[in-house]
């Protein structure tokens, strides 16, 4: 089935029109990369998917449900970008990952075995193990990252969102996470990851979506990548007019 299913979707603060008529689908088994400037409307249609924002129009299904409900069962997982994060919060990276535990635990939210079985599990998947019990804001920003994707793993999420996970990362974290996003998506899992990091795009991604407000390509990366598709993503042409002129 289908993983995300996002159908002319339009979304606005305001006076601002950030998702113009966006359709999109997220398939699992396969990491899909989301390309656009910053404003584009990355961080706004992953709200939208996770059922967070409700869309002016269009409408949005996780595994054939509602987002929101979807979320509330933990099918998916969010790693958010580094400004949405208080990182001088006095929790550890173990008490982190076991957030994804919550929606198991009953009213009581007192761990089980399995839950700390399940968080074991992850922080090992993630090579975090001997960090378990850092406050999150001493890690190394692609630690960060990976306590989150744990989060995530931990969950059971099937559907794994990223928004900018690559910010603030150095080269060889960033070759870790993309390896682990690989493996997650091998696994099943559908991995959809926002970048404006092209470098890392043919590693990372099995596709790509070009956003500018709607979906301006969708498909392979390497045709993502061709200049007049991302000339048009980042708004090139009109620079280009104006040099031209
Ligand atoms: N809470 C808000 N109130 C008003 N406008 C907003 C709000 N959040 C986003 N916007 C506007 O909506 C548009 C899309 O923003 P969004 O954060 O979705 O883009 P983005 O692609 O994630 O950008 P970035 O890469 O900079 O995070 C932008 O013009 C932004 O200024």
């Amino acid at each position: 089935m289908t993983a995300v299913e996002v159908e002319n979707v339009v979304a606005r603060y305001g006076d601002v029109l950030a998702l113009d008529g966006v359709s999109l689908t997220v398939e699992p088994g396969r990491v899909t990369g989301l390309i656009g400037m910053n404003g584009s409307g990355k961080t706004t249609l992953f709200k939208a998917i996770m059922g967070m924002i409700r869309p002016d129009q269009g409408t949005v299904r996780l595994d054939g449900i509602d987002p929101a409900v979807a979320r509330r069962r933990g099918r998916v997982g969010y790693v958010p970008q580094n400004e949405d994060v208080d990182w001088t919060f006095p929790v550890s990276v173990h008490d982190v990952v076991m957030m994804g535990r919550y929606g198991r635990q009953g009213f009581t939210r007192r761990p089980r075995a399995a839950d700390h079985a399940a968080v074991a599990e992850a922080l090992e998947r993630v090579a975090l193990t001997e960090y378990a019990d850092r406050q999150i804001g001493r890690l190394s920003g692609g630690q960060r990252k990976r306590a989150f994707v744990a989060r995530g793993i931990a969950q059971e999420a099937q559907i794994l969102l990223l928004d900018e996970p690559f910010a603030g990362v150095d080269k060889r974290s960033e070759a870790t996470i993309v390896g682990l996003l690989r493996e997650l998506a091998a696994d099943g899992r559908a991995v959809l990851v926002s970048t404006h990091d092209l470098h890392a795009l043919p590693q990372l991604a099995d596709e790509a979506v070009l956003l500018l407000r709607r979906v301006l390509f969708h498909g392979s990366v390497a045709e993502a990548l061709r200049p007049a598709n991302l000339a048009r993503a980042f708004g090139l042409d009109v620079l280009e007019q104006e040099g031209a002129a």
